[in-house]
């Protein structure tokens, strides 16, 4: 074995048993509101779950995990936190026109109640993974489709892509459309109706023509009406993190429609994200830089790492050759020892957040919501080989 190929095995190993012997069981054992229901925001790093208001994207994100820690093989129980969470979401954070609360307390007193696109989004990817493991729960399905249809009568955008309210707020963003990119790839595998890949289509061609930069190939967040940045500093804010992110789902989307001419964008936008967005000294990601590639903001979030890990998987499906699949996996491994350095915590299976520019964690307690992204990270860096 190469010592590459050992060093990737090692990271796979090493990640999946973090994931599998550690993180798991303690978002189960210890994340589940078993008095009130849903999951806990965060658990603090003493190991104790801190009593806070509930975004819906949690709940979300929790089905996501758990039905995706089943699809990767993980033996344990999982069935709790997806029955919890499925509960929530049904439940607690349904508003009466089918949409869905954005915060809700405990207590499951609605504290946020406007429409938030990205809660959205997150919830047809919890109800596609989970239709994915519970195959004869049509109304996983259903419910997916309430949720799609309403999103299309009341925020579909009269020209491309969803508003963020209505009547209408501006800026229009990039970022809830990502995700629900992420969710209507999610139900094309999940075996949904011909719709998701119809607004799979849709997103992916806007993000072409207008979220790109046309010169220098950068994703840009935040847009006018008529999808023009908007104007001031707003519109030049770049974030690496997503540079990676959509790279990864635009490769998938590649391979999904069978169509190459997403790939070379998505290869520029993490170049701009590893180049310019990363800081090599701490191997990190980091969060925010202007439309110039100049740093706006230096910390780093634990999800841009796994943004990070994500896109060099997508880009390994695609190298054009041994040397270039290699350097993929080399990066590869750097993104991920880049993320374990948030696990160095007393309690294994918790992590840090967020990581100062001069290199120290800022104290706080652990977010449930980033469970999501480490683990559809390690399943993805299972899928990579040389
Ligand atoms: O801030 P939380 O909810 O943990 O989300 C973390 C991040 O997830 C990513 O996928 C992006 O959507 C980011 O914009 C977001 O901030």
């Amino acid at each position: 074995m190469s010592n590459l190929n050992e060093r990737l095995t090692q990271t796979q190993t090493r990640l999946k048993s973090w994931l599998f012997d550690a993180a798991l069981p303690i978002w189960r054992d210890v994340g589940v509101d078993k008095i009130n229901g849903g999951v806990f925001e965060t658990i603090n790093l003493k190991g104790i779950p801190e009593r806070s208001n509930r975004r819906t994207r949690v709940a979300a994100r929790q089905v996501y995990s758990y039905a995706q820690a089943r699809l990767m093989g993980f033996p344990g129980e999982t069935d709790e936190v997806i029955d919890a969470c499925l509960a929530w979401l049904n439940g607690p954070a349904l508003r009466d026109d089918g949409l869905l609360n954005a915060v809700v307390s405990a207590d499951k007193e609605v504290v946020r109640a406007e429409f938030d696109f990205y809660d959205h989004a997150f919830a047809l990817l919890a109800y596609a993974t989970a239709f994915k493991v519970r195959p004869q729960d049509k109304d996983l399905e259903s419910r997916a489709i309430v949720i799609r249809e309403a999103l299309i009568s009341g925020y579909k955008h009269p020209v491309r892509g969803f508003e963020e309210a209505n009547p209408r707020m501006l800026p229009l963003k990039t970022n809830p459309h990502m995700h629900l990119f992420e969710a209507c790839l999610a139900w094309v595998e999940a075996g949904g109706d011909a719709r998701w890949k119809e607004i799979a289509a849709e997103i992916a061609e806007l993000c072409l023509d207008k979220f790109l930069h046309p010169e220098n190939g950068s994703l840009r967040e935040y847009f006018d009406g008529d999808w023009n940045p908007i104007e001031g500093e707003m519109g030049r804010i770049i974030e690496p993190g997503h540079q990676f992110e959509w790279a990864w789902l635009l490769i998938r989307w590649a391979a999904i429609s069978g169509d190459d001419k997403f790939i070379a964008p998505a290869k520029r936008l993490v170049e701009i994200a590893e180049n310019y967005g990363t800081d090599h000294h701490r191997n990190v990601t980091i969060f925010e830089l202007w439309d110039d590639f100049s740093v706006k903001d230096a910390k780093a979030r634990l999800w841009a790492q796994t943004e990070r890990m994500k896109a060099y998987v997508a880009l390994q499906s695609v190298a054009g050759s041994a040397e270039e699949r290699e350097e993929c996996v080399s990066k590869l491994i750097k993104a991920a020892e880049g993320l374990e350095l948030y696990f160095d915590v007393p309690i294994a299976g918790l992590y840090r957040d967020k990581l100062t520019p001069d290199g120290l964690f800022v104290e706080e307690p652990a977010p449930a919501s980033s469970l999501y992204h480490i683990i559809c990270a390690i399943d993805e860096m299972t899928k990579a080989s040389i």
